[in-house]
Order: structure tokens, then C-alpha cells, then sequence
């Protein structure tokens, strides 16, 4: 099938196309368009047209689009997690989650904007002369919002910007990540369908190596929200010039075990959470220190989980499944390989079939090691060992990314003073590393990003404060 772009209301083809074939079995997909340079500029322009009129409905008006975009949404879980599944070889089951997960964030945004109400300020507290002035702080939307999505969550991490962008009375230019467009340009179909007004709501596609750069550096654009890898993301910091941006890019995020901890539950939290969709998740626990005393029970029942996880096809709901793509799986072997050649004990089976890597995990990895401090953003989970709170917490911190941690302790207020010394956005205490859920504040320092997401979050990011000063 042959996508298109929705484009100032209408359906447009384009000159050139891309084929998307499935990284299960190479089926091909569909097409979708590569869209030109002057496209994109007719994009822009219509976007900018629309602005006035979506933002001068209520916030009301504005969510009931929202909420019939998550109905149908809804109503389409499975054919939307259907193709999610082969196009980005997710899990039949998390494919559909998604979708609904996906559904109940867009309700969630709708429903947040209409608190978003502003304030009222009084004069006389900074200096006595402005007692008879008063303020009207509003909240309004920043105009043009450019949405870029990465492809392990082609659906949920699109609609996580343009929800609140639009609730917030901004207009959407959508870019959804190439291997994922299909994905990206279904849940378009989906506002079309609710009947978002013309210009509100446009899709672009087309390889951001291509588009990207032009797309971050148009005249048109007023907030640039990201998500994907550190060297983009650090990439578009540099071209955004003064507009403000949002970049939620690659993490590290490790899983830091003391002695005390319950090690079962310990175990079993940090296979799920590094494991699932095979480690290409941002917030996937991509390290493990240890206490050095409890380590050897940790790497046991870690490798027993491990043992129980399922390899193979996403329409089996297989727990590991093939990489995105052949660059993906080649860098993660390569990081496979140097942990093997500098003395990493393999603690699971090595293998590889195609862009299917099994997954690994690697006890006694030391501070040399790629895998220390690389994303794998693949199936590969070190274990370093340490000897002290401190060094766990060194090591944590010495990383380029600050996404998030975990720390697995019964010792609430020492797990409290490690959450302190963390240098990431998040802690998660006793459990696994996460996004969700979606109302909490999400966010990276350090290379893992720049801005808060979350949906109030969000709502205020891409809405900036207005003051109206009367004299009374
Ligand atoms: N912190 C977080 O919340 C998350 C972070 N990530 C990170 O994303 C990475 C994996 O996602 P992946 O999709 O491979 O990331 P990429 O950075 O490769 O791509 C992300 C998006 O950016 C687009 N893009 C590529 N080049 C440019 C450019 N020059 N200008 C503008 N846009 C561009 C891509 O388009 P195209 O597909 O056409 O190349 C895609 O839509 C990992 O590092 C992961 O940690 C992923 C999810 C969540
Ligand atoms: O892209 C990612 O990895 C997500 O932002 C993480 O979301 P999750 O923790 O809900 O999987």
C-alpha cells in the first residue's frame, strides 16, 4: 500500500517514495512519500495559516478532537499494533499496549490542558509604588511545533508531543522516524479521521539524513521536540539557534544493587527492564553495579531469568526479537566482542542469527569495556561489580548520560541520599527503570536531553507565559 502525507487537510503523494520492508522477514510494507524541500515548505505554511483559528477555540473545543482521536484510536488497537509489530518487530502484545497506552495519554493531555489556567498577580510585594498594578499571567501556545519521533515507539512517542502540543493551541508539523512512518502516518489517519482542522495537523516524511537538518533549521518552526540519539539530538541543539527545544535522546541507565536488596525481586526487575522490546528502550537498565558480597547470587538469578527468555518471531510474542536493522545488530556485536576480548565472563549464550542477537548477559565487566558505557540499545546487559556505595556511584555518574537509575535496597533513607548524588532525571526505588507513568515528569540531563516531558510537563514547555500589566 502506498501512504500518504496529510498535508493542509488533503492526502498528498510525492514525487519520490521509500519502501518500508518488515526487519522480521523483509516483507515489504508499503511506501511512503519522500517529500521535497517545497513540500515541506507548503507543510510549514499551512501549519502557520491554521494557527490562529485552533488557537483561539477554548481548550474544551480543542479536546474533544483529542478525545475522538483516542477513541478511534482505541478502535483500532489491533489493526495500528498490527502493523506496528512488523514494522518495527515489536511484540504483537506490547505492539497493541502501545496503541492503547497511547489512546489513554491523548485523553490524559486533553483532560491536563484544561487545568492549564494561568494566574493573577498582585502589585506591592516587590516594590510599594506598583501597589495599584496587577497582572494577568496567561499561558500561550509557542505557534509552529516540529514533532520528530525515533522508531521504538513509533506511535506512543509521537503522540507523547503532538497531544500536548495541540491541547495546547500550537499547530503540528509531524516527522515520524522512517522505519516506523507507516506506524506515524496510521496514527496521522487517525486525527484526519477525528476531523482535526485543516493545517492543524501535518505529517512529513522522508529520511531525516535527507530532511532533518532542513526541517530543524526552517524559518516556520517555533519548538523543536525530540526523541532519539544523543549525536542528533545534540545536533539540532546546535542548529535551533534561539527557538526552545525538548531532547530526549540515549541513556545508560543503571541498575545499582546493595546488599541488603530483595535479590530475587532485584533480578527479576532488571531482566524486565532490560530486556524488553530486546533493549531498545531508552530507560532499558543498561548496566548493573553490584555490591561485590551479593554479586555472585545477583548474576545467578539474573542469568536464571535470563534463560527463560523467549527468541524469535513478534507475532509469537517472543521476548527477544530481531534488531531494527543490520548497522544496529553489527554495533552491538562489535560491543559483544570487545567485552568477550577484554575478559567479560558471558554468563548466557552468544549468538547470532541475521539482525536476531540473543541475549547476553556479561559478568566481571570492567571500567575498560565498551559495554560499560556504550547504548547498546540491543539485547546486552553488564554486570560490574563494586565494593562500596560510593564507587557505585561514581561509576554511575561518570557516564556521558543521565537518563535514570534504579536503586534495589530496604534502606529507604540511604536508597534516598544515593537518589540525591545521582546525576540523572530520575531514581526508581526497588523497581525498574521507566518512563512512565505518563503524568510523572520525564526527563535526561547531562547527554540524555534537555527540557521536561510528562504531560503537564510538556503542556508547559510548549506553551509560554503572557503578562498583561493594568494600572489600576
Ligand atoms: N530519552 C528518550 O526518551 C528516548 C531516547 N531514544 C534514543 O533514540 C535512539 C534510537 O532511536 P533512533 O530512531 O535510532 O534515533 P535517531 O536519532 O536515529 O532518529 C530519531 C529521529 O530523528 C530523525 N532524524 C535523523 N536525522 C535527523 C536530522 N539530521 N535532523 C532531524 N531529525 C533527524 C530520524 O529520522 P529517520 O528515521 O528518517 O532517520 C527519526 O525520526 C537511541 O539512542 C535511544 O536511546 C529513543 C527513545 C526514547
Ligand atoms: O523510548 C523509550 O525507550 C521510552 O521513552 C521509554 O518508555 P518506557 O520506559 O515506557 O518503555
Amino acid at each position: 500500500m502506498n501512504y500518504q502525507n496529510l498535508v493542509n487537510g488533503e492526502w498528498k503523494d510525492s514525487e519520490n517514495t521509500i519502501t518500508i520492508y518488515s526487519p522480521i522477514n523483509g516483507e515489504e510494507i508499503g511506501t511512503v512519500p519522500a517529500m521535497s524541500r517545497e513540500e515541506v515548505d507548503f507543510a510549514m505554511e499551512s501549519a502557520r495559516k491554521a494557527l490562529p483559528a485552533w488557537r483561539a477555540l477554548s481548550a474544551v473545543e480543542r479536546a474533544a478532537y483529542l478525545n475522538k482521536a483516542a477513541d478511534i484510536l482505541e478502535r483500532d488497537k489491533d489493526k495500528i499494533g498490527e502493523n506496528l509489530a512488523k514494522e518495527v518487530a515489536k511484540g504483537i502484545k506490547a505492539a497493541i499496549s502501545e496503541v492503547v497506552r497511547t489512546a489513554d495519554l491523548i485523553r490524559y493531555a486533553a483532560e491536563e490542558g484544561l487545568r492549564i489556567t494561568g494566574e493573577f498577580v498582585n502589585g506591592g510585594g516587590f516594590e510599594a509604588g506598583s501597589k495599584r498594578k496587577c497582572g494577568v499571567v496567561k499561558r500561550e501556545p509557542v505557534g509552529v511545533v516540529l514533532a520528530i519521533a525515533p522508531f521504538n515507539y513509533p506511535v506512543n512517542l509521537s503522540a507523547s508531543k503532538i497531544a500536548p502540543a495541540l491541547i495546547g493551541g500550537n499547530v503540528v508539523i509531524f516527522k515520524p522516524p522512517t522505519q516506523g512512518s507507516i506506524s506515524g502516518l496510521l496514527l496521522t489517519q487517525v486525527f484526519a479521521e477525528a476531523g482535526i482542522p485543516a493545517g492543524v495537523f501535518n505529517s512529513v516524511t522522508g529520511k531525516g539524513s535527507e530532511i532533518g537538518d532542513y526541517l530543524i533549521e526552517h524559518e516556520e518552526v517555533n519548538f523543536i521536540n525530540f526523541t532519539g540519539s544523543t549525536p542528533i539530538g545534540k545536533k539540532i541543539g546546535k542548529l535551533a539557534g534561539m527557538r526552545p527545544i525538548m531532547l530526549e535522546l540515549g541513556g545508560k541507565d543503571a541498575g545499582i544493587v546493595l546488599e541488603d536488596a530483595d535479590l530475587e525481586k532485584a533480578a527479576k526487575d532488571i531482566v524486565a527492564g532490560a530486556f524488553s522490546y530486546s533493549g531498545q528502550r531508552c530507560t532499558a537498565i543498561k548496566r548493573v553495579l553490584v555490591m561485590d558480597s551479593v554479586a555472585d547470587k545477583l548474576a545467578d538469578l539474573i542469568k536464571a531469568q535470563v534463560e527463560k527468555l523467549t527468541v524469535g518471531d513478534p507475532f509469537d510474542n517472543a521476548d527477544i526479537t530481531t534488531v531494527i536493522d543490520t548497522p544496529s545488530a553489527d554495533f552491538i556485536e562489535g560491543l559483544i566482542k570487545d567485552a568477550q576480548e577484554k575478559g567479560a565472563k558471558a554468563l548466557t549464550t552468544v549468538k547470532r542469527e541475521k539482525n536476531l542477537i540473543w541475549p547476553v548477559v556479561f559478568d566481571n565487566v570492567t571500567t575498560d569495556m565498551r559495554i560499560a558505557w556504550e547504548e547498546p540499545f540491543g539485547p546486552v546487559l553488564p554486570i560490574i561489580r563494586v565494593n562500596s556505595v560510593d564507587e557505585a556511584i561514581e561509576i554511575a555518574n561518570k557516564s556521558e548520560y543521565g537518563l535514570q537509575s534504579a536503586v534495589f535496597t530496604k534502606n529507604f533513607p540511604l536508597a534516598f541520599e544515593i537518589a540525591e548524588k545521582l546525576e540523572v532525571g530520575t531514581v526508581h526505588i526497588n523497581n525498574k527503570t521507566q518512563r512512565g507513568p505518563d503524568s510523572f515528569p520525564f526527563l535526561g540531563i547531562k547527554g540524555s536531553g534537555a527540557g521536561v516531558q510528562g504531560l503537564k510537563y510538556s503542556i508547559e514547555s510548549m506553551t509560554r507565559v503572557k503578562s498583561i500589566v493594568f494600572d489600576i
